[in-house]
Parts: structure tokens; C-alpha cells; sequence
């Protein structure tokens, strides 16, 4: 069989792919350009299905799903192709339930969350004492962080045993580990969590639905319509749809790149699959161990995403947003929900099962899992849950081509002695994906970031002259530990006025409280105090 020949082949027609063909297209429309996908649709870990509503039938993301105002790459994408954006609602009582199946559901309408005065104080310093260490990450370069070794030799679950004084807030932060990335404390690196936040401006901007934050807007008609939308632009004759790569061969002269059923030849491939994926394609020669080793080692998280149509949204007539936050000590199967009426006003709630939740539920039958959704939404919500138009769910595990979302995660000692392969290039092979971003890591957004990079790697070496002057400066030297700090968006973000005055008053009532009545919490703060001095006197020795 005689193979095909292209200038560039492109693996995976998700975000980052069909952003990477789209710069080149731009950059330079003779070059031949071919992308090869798994699934038979574009868009990856984005996808918008139609379900019944209340006005006949309407479209939901079962993927990826909200942008923020600082996630410029996706937000420039948006404005490209004509798109538009809606706010995330997010006005009426919150519901929040930690402590317990027993314990008390509290609401609250702020984006502080209905914690006790202890419990908020212990968060602020909690999270105070993060964003501290998010500001000293370098993304680009994370083994350079001080302190580098220490801070990912631990996992997230050890960082928060040592370092929160609450059981609630130990709860609480495995409910953000879990909404946030489908997984555990426990299994990721924290100098990775460090680094994941800080690519997003803190650790604020993951959480909350405020400006700033990534729950902040969603795109009219659905989020895969960005990938639609760029493979007309690359057109759809260049993208083939059921072609898996299986292996990538190079020599001197071409790569090869092959699927079940073709070969190709190509002077250069980028391969967009999420990391676990990537480790599948057979590569020859072997690429270097520690690349080998870092993919084969970044477990990805696990997500089942569902859409609750109704008649009308009769949480928000009954004061609510839609908003639901519940620990896994509560009983519920989900963490997190929230409103998701569609722009043509049909009612919904979208919901997340993630991490051992989702290890959990997903082996039930799909009947259990509804009606254990249901139960909770009445109880949260009200009686008028149970009366629903379609329940449709999505669990990414089980997609072929994906196995699991919303992203990968490093386990600990990756970062400081692995990382380094994560973005080089092996010969002609060039990886995207969002795992690779240094903006937004994670989410759509890194992912247009990291094909827009990779694209460039590759114009670099197939048509320099096509690249901007910046853009060959970035390829030749890579950035400094100080350019790309001071690319992160964390400058911007600052925690909102209402929480420092929280800090403030929740200092002065938590200490009051804590010396009165509990030997043992004079302890912690006593060990809290002494480390804070540590810390402090570590740091001058730093500087
Ligand atoms: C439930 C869920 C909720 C999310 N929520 C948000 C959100 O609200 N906001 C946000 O910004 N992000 C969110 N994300 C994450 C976001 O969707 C991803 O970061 C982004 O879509 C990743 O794009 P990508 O191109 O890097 O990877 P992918 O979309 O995974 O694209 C990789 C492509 O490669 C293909 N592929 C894999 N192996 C092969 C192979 N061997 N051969 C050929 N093709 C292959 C895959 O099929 C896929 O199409 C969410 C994701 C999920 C699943």
C-alpha cells in the first residue's frame, strides 16, 4: 500500500488540535495539512447534544462548558468565529451541605460559603496560605519553584491534613478537588495543584462563578460548535473521523504515521491526545524514558456530567440559583450543581459525580443513579425535583478516545523530575493538548493556548517565515522563570473585599471561640503560629 503524503499531520480533532490547524492554515494556506480522530465527531472532550425541554428539543454541553473574562485564547476564539457568550446565573440561595448526612443544609447568597465563623476562618488561611505559594510557581518551568522538591513530594491530601485545623474544611477541599478535576485529594502532586492554580490566576478563579472565575460565561448553542466551527474553517476534507493513530515511526526523512487501516508521511505530527492516550500510540524509536515515564503516570480524572430538563425552573421562583454543593459525607451522589436554562429560556439544572463518587456510582445501573440525583434534588430543592421532563447523563470514562476528564493530573515527584518532557518536542513529534498549556491548563481555553504553541513549533521548522518576530523569539529562547511568571494571569485576581473583611471579623470571633473553649484547638493555633513563623523565616533566608 503506497502512503499518503502531507507536510503536517495532526492528532485529534479536540480544541487544541483543530486550533493548531487552524493557525497554520492562516499562516500558510499551501501547507498539507491532515487531522486524524479516533471518534467519529470533532470536538473531544466537548460535545453538545440535543435533549427534550420544555419548548420540544434543545442543545446542552455534555463537556466543557464555561469560559471566564480572563481565559483570553478561548475568549479571542469566540469573537473569530462569531460566537456568543451568556452569564452562568448565579443569583438566589446556594445550598450547601458538608458535615455529614446529619448535619444541617445551609444556604447562603454571597460567594462566601455558609460555613461556621471556625470552619470560614480556617478556609481564609487556608487558602491565604495557597495563593501565597501560587504566586511563587513558576508554570513554564515548575521544578524551579522554591522549594520545589518539598512541595511535590506531598499530595494535595497531605498539604491540607497538615495545614487545615477543621475536619469541615478537610471535607470541603476534597468537594474542590472533586469538582474541580474529578479526582481525590489524595492523588495528585500538590506542587501540581499549585501550578494548575496558578495558571488560572489562584486558586479563586477555579472555584467560584464570579468575574474572573471559570464558571463565569457559556457559549450560545453549545461549546463543540468551536470545533465545528474551525474544521469548516481548515475544511472538513482535511479531517478524517474514525482514524485512530496506532503508531508514529521517524527517520531521518519523514515521520509515519498509522492507523488501523493507513499510513501516512509527514514532516511533522502533533499529537493533542490527553497524556494516558498519548502513552498508547506505539512510537519508533522509543521516545526518551522520561517522557515514557511522566504520560504513563498522569492518571486523568473521572466525571459523570448530567442535565435535568424541566417544565420551568422552579428553583429560582422558590429564591434559589441553582447552585448545590455537596460533600460526599452528605449521602448525595453528586458534588456540585447548577442552573443551566438556556438561552431560548428552557429549564435545566446541570449536575457533576466526580472522583470516588463517580468510581462509585458508575458501576450502579443508570436507573439508581437518577433516581439517587432525584432524591437529592428534592431534598435540597424541593418536590417539584422530581417532576422532570428528560434526565440525560454522560460518563466520560466509559468514551472511547477520552477514558475519563476533565484533565490529567501529576502524581507526586512527577513535576520536579519528569516535567520537562511534557512540552519537548521528540524529533519531529510536537504535543499539544491542555494538559501541556501554561494558561488555563486544563481547560478550553490552555487547549487553544497549547495547539496555538505547538503550531508555532512547527511553522518554525517548516516555514519560518511565516512566524511573527515575537513568535520567533519564543521558540528560540525559551522563557525565563520571570517572563513566565509574569505571563500568569495572577496579578489580576484578588480575593473579593467582602473576604477580607470575612478574615477580619472571622479572626477576632475564631480566636475568641478557640481560646475559651477547646484546649486542643490552643494547640493548633499554637502549631499554626509556630509554622507561620517557620515559613516566614524560610522565606527571608530565600529571598
Ligand atoms: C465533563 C467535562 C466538563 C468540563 N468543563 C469544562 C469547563 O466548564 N470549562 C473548560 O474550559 N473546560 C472544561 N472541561 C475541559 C475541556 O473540555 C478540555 O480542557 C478541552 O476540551 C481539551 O481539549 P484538547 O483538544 O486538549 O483535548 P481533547 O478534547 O481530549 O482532544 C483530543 C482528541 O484526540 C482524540 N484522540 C485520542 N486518542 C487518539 C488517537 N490515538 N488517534 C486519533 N485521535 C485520538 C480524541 O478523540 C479527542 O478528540 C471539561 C471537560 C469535561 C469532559
Amino acid at each position: 500500500m503506497t502512503a499518503e503524503i502531507w507536510d503536517v499531520i495532526i492528532v485529534g480533532a479536540g480544541l487544541s488540535g483543530l486550533s493548531a490547524a487552524h493557525l497554520l492554515r492562516k499562516r500558510n494556506a499551501k501547507l498539507k495539512m491532515l487531522i486524524l480522530e479516533g471518534k467519529d465527531r470533532v470536538g473531544g472532550r466537548t460535545v453538545t447534544t440535543e435533549i427534550p425541554a420544555a419548548n420540544g428539543v434543545d442543545r446542552w454541553d455534555f463537556g466543557g462548558q464555561w469560559v471566564g473574562s480572563t481565559q483570553t485564547h478561548i475568549l479571542e476564539l469566540i469573537k473569530e468565529l462569531g460566537l456568543e457568550t451568556f452569564p452562568q446565573f448565579n443569583i438566589g440561595k446556594k445550598v450547601h451541605h458538608t458535615g455529614g448526612p446529619g448535619a444541617k443544609v445551609r444556604t447562603y447568597r454571597t460567594s462566601i460559603p455558609a460555613l461556621s465563623p471556625l470552619v470560614l476562618l480556617d478556609l481564609t488561611q487556608l487558602l491565604w496560605k495557597i495563593d501565597r505559594l501560587c504566586a511563587t510557581v513558576c508554570v513554564q518551568d515548575p521544578w524551579r519553584t522554591p522549594n520545589a522538591v518539598e512541595l511535590d513530594s506531598m499530595t494535595l491530601h497531605s498539604y491540607i491534613k497538615q495545614h487545615a485545623w477543621t475536619a469541615e474544611l478537610k471535607e470541603e477541599m476534597g468537594l474542590c478537588s472533586r469538582s474541580v478535576f474529578g479526582m481525590e485529594p489524595s492523588q495528585m502532586s500538590f506542587l501540581f495543584f499549585l501550578m494548575y492554580a496558578a495558571a488560572a490566576g489562584g486558586v479563586l478563579p477555579l472555584l467560584e462563578s464570579t468575574p474572573g472565575s471559570a464558571q463565569e460565561l457559556k457559549i450560545k448553542g453549545g461549546t463543540q460548535q468551536l470545533s465545528q466551527c474551525l474544521a469548516e474553517r481548515v475544511g472538513w476534507k482535511n479531517v478524517r473521523l474514525g482514524s485512530a493513530v496506532t503508531a508514529i515511526w521517524q527517520d531521518a526523512e519523514w515521520a509515519r504515521v498509522t492507523t488501523t487501516t493507513n499510513t501516512f508521511l509527514c514532516r511533522a505530527v502533533i499529537v493533542t491526545c490527553p497524556p494516558h492516550l498519548a502513552a498508547k500510540i506505539h512510537y519508533q524509536p522509543a521516545l526518551p524514558s522520561q517522557r515514557e515515564f511522566l504520560t504513563q503516570n498522569m492518571p486523568v480524572g473521572h466525571m459523570i456530567k448530567f442535565i435535568i430538563t424541566y417544565q420551568t425552573a422552579f428553583w429560582k421562583e422558590k429564591g434559589f440559583s441553582g447552585e448545590i454543593v455537596a460533600g460526599s459525607s452528605s449521602g448525595c451522589p453528586f458534588c456540585v450543581t447548577f442552573d443551566a436554562t438556556s438561552p431560548s429560556g428552557n429549564a435545566a439544572l446541570v449536575g457533576f459525580i466526580a472522583g470516588e463518587q463517580a468510581s462509585q456510582w458508575s458501576s450502579e445501573e443508570g436507573g439508581e443513579r437518577r433516581e439517587a440525583v432525584l432524591s437529592s434534588l428534592v431534598k435540597y430543592l424541593g418536590c417539584e425535583a422530581a417532576s422532570f421532563i428528560h434526565y440525560e447523563e454522560k460518563d466520560w470514562a466509559k468514551e472511547d478516545y477520552s477514558g475519563g476528564c476533565p484533565v490529567n493530573v501529576m502524581a507526586p515527584g512527577l513535576l520536579t523530575y519528569y516535567h520537562p518532557s511534557l512540552r519537548k518536542a521528540c524529533g519531529r513529534i510536537h504535543w499539544a493538548g491542555t494538559e501541556t498549556a501554561t494558561l488555563w491548563c486544563g481547560y478550553m481555553s490552555g487547549a487553544v493556548q497549547a495547539g496555538q504553541r505547538a503550531a508555532v513549533e512547527v511553522l518554525a521548522e517548516l516555514c519560518p517565515m511565516a512566524l511573527t518576530q515575537e513568535e520567533q523569539q519564543a521558540v528560540e529562547h525559551s522563557l525565563t522563570v520571570k517572563d513566565a511568571v509574569k505571563q500568569t494571569p495572577s496579578s489580576k485576581h484578588t480575593y473579593p473585599s467582602t473576604t477580607k473583611a470575612v478574615v477580619v471579623a472571622t479572626l477576632a470571633i475564631g480566636a475568641v471561640l478557640l481560646l475559651a473553649h477547646n484546649q486542643n484547638a490552643l494547640l493548633k493555633v499554637k502549631s499554626y503560629l509556630t509554622n507561620v513563623f517557620s515559613t516566614t523565616t524560610q522565606n527571608i533566608f530565600l529571598l
